[in-house]
């Protein structure tokens, strides 16, 4: 069973935490998040499951960026939300579907528990340009029929866009969690 909107602001603060909660982004069973102004993208011809993947941060200026086909712009959510006893899921919006967004790639499911800003896998159909906190997505929360344990996995408490972390299942051991790349001091050593 999906909670209504009502349902959702009723449990704010007690099974559901939307941080900032804003009513006005209340549907009638689903609250829209927002786009934080940061994408990471991955810099690897091929990405590989079984290590950390390089990748570059990138702000989206108030102006706007584009998106370009072809391409998996990691973002996250600017709403830090909490869920125990329910199951969170993010969807799309209608509005950024019909121009052809996607904003997560087949995993709009989150766990009971789960506790973290939303990692958003966007690609685009055609070239989009889109702005800083604009409203991308939309969570909604399933009641659960039977006991359940709550998420504390990888992506728990994710504070920033979380790349995969597939390696950790697959026995790579790394220091660096991630290899953010350092674009500026390379293109910097090239040209010097
Ligand atoms: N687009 C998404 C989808 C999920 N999540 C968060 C919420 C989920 O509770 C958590 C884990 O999602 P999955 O269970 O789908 O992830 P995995 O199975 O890959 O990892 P784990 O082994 O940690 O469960 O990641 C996210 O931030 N962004």
């Amino acid at each position: 069973m999906i909670l209504s909107g009502e349902e959702i602001r009723s449990r704010i603060g007690n099974q559901i935490v939307v941080e900032p909660f804003e009513e006005s982004k209340l549907n009638p069973n689903s609250c829209n998040l927002s786009l934080h102004d940061e994408l990471l993208v991955y810099e690897e011809v091929v990405l590989d499951v079984r290590q950390p993947n390089r990748y570059r941060r990138l702000e989206i200026p108030a102006e706007g960026m584009v998106l370009q086909p072809g391409c998996l712009y990691l973002g996250r959510t600017s709403e830090w939300t909490e869920t125990r006893g329910l199951v969170p899921m993010i969807e799309g919006r209608s509005s950024l579907g019909r121009l052809g967004l996607f904003v997560h790639v087949t995993t709009g499911f989150g766990d009971a528990g789960f506790c973290g800003y939303w990692t958003l896998e966007m690609y685009t159909v055609q070239p989009i340009r889109i702005y800083p906190g604009i409203d991308i997505c939309q969570i909604m929360y399933h009641e659960v029929r039977g006991d359940i344990e709550e998420y504390c996995s990888k992506y728990q408490n994710s504070r920033d866009i979380q790349p995969s972390m597939m390696y950790r299942e697959l026995g790579c051991v790394e220091n660096d969690q991630q290899l953010e790349l350092d674009f500026e001091s390379l293109v910097r050593e090239a040209i010097s």
